[in-house]
């Protein structure tokens, strides 16, 4: 999770019953690379709350964890480094090689990243944006819990162009993701917005502005229910 303020503070703690705002749930999701965390990042400067899934999912597999010991009795020590922690390029190498391993993987995984989604939403002030950064939101058929989608698309090129230069990886491990995920076409079909992040960081920022200052008016314009 990144930011942690609420879009309407409340001066006497959270309110409830039928005159409390309501909450407003943001789905965000993208290919691999294609800006979210820039998104939410901004969402966030502009007072929403970011639960990020990639997060969630490193802090499921924290050494001494029950799910890193299911890990590992599925894909054996060689997916742990010398001290113990996840060697995560190691079971990269293998989930993104095989789509019975990753789905073994996912399984593990997503019920954990669920659930602590599930209670940071709880904790959240009532009128709250809760933006949920979702790489996977449509592959896992989530869409329809939230309010709002929103997709955030860049040039394949592109998104490949950054994972090789600054995640020091493979143009193959770019691509073996990108394929492990739907296209930006299935994506698009099930958003209520889609950002279009082939330009500069600051265009990117303008379009979120505006996509903000609609969602804080009281009609959240017109893009909830
Ligand atoms: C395989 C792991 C260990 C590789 O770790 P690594 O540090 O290299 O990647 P990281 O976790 O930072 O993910 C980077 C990006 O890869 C893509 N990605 C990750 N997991 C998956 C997956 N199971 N299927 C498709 N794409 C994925 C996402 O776009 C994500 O933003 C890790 O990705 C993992 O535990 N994946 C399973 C959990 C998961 O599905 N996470 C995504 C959201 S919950
Ligand atoms: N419009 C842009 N211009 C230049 N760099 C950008 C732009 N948008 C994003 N980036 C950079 O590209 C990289 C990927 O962006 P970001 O981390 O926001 O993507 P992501 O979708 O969250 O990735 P992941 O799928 O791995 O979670 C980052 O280094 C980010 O700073």
């Amino acid at each position: 999770m990144t930011g942690s303020s609420t879009a309407r503070p409340t001066n006497s703690g959270p309110a409830s019953g039928p005159d409390a705002p309501q909450t407003l749930l943001v789905g965000l999701t993208g290919g691999i690379a294609s800006g979210k965390s820039a998104v939410s990042a901004r969402m966030a400067e502009r007072g929403a709350l970011v639960i990020d899934a990639d997060v969630l999912s490193r802090y499921a597999l924290q050494p001494g964890g029950a799910a890193l010991a299911e890990v590992v009795e599925a894909f054996g020590e060689s997916v742990l480094q010398p001290d113990g922690a996840l060697d995560r390029a190691a079971l990269g190498a293998v989930v993104f090689g095989d789509p019975k391993d990753r789905e073994r993987l996912n399984r593990i995984v997503h019920p954990r990243v669920r659930q602590q989604a599930r209670a940071l939403r709880e904790r959240a002030e009532p009128g709250s944006i809760i933006v949920e950064d979702i790489p996977l939101l449509v592959e896992t058929g989530q869409s329809d819990r939230f309010d709002v989608v929103v997709v955030v698309r860049a040039p394949q090129k592109e998104r490949i162009r950054r994972i090789v230069e600054d995640r020091d990886s493979t143009e193959a491990d770019a691509r073996a993701r990108i394929e492990a995920q739907a296209t930006d076409a299935q994506r698009v079909a099930a958003a209520d917005v889609v950002l279009d992040n082939s330009g500069t960081l600051e265009e990117l920022h303008d379009q979120v502005d505006d996509l903000m200052d609609r969602l804080l008016r009281p009609d959240r314009g017109g893009l909830a229910g």
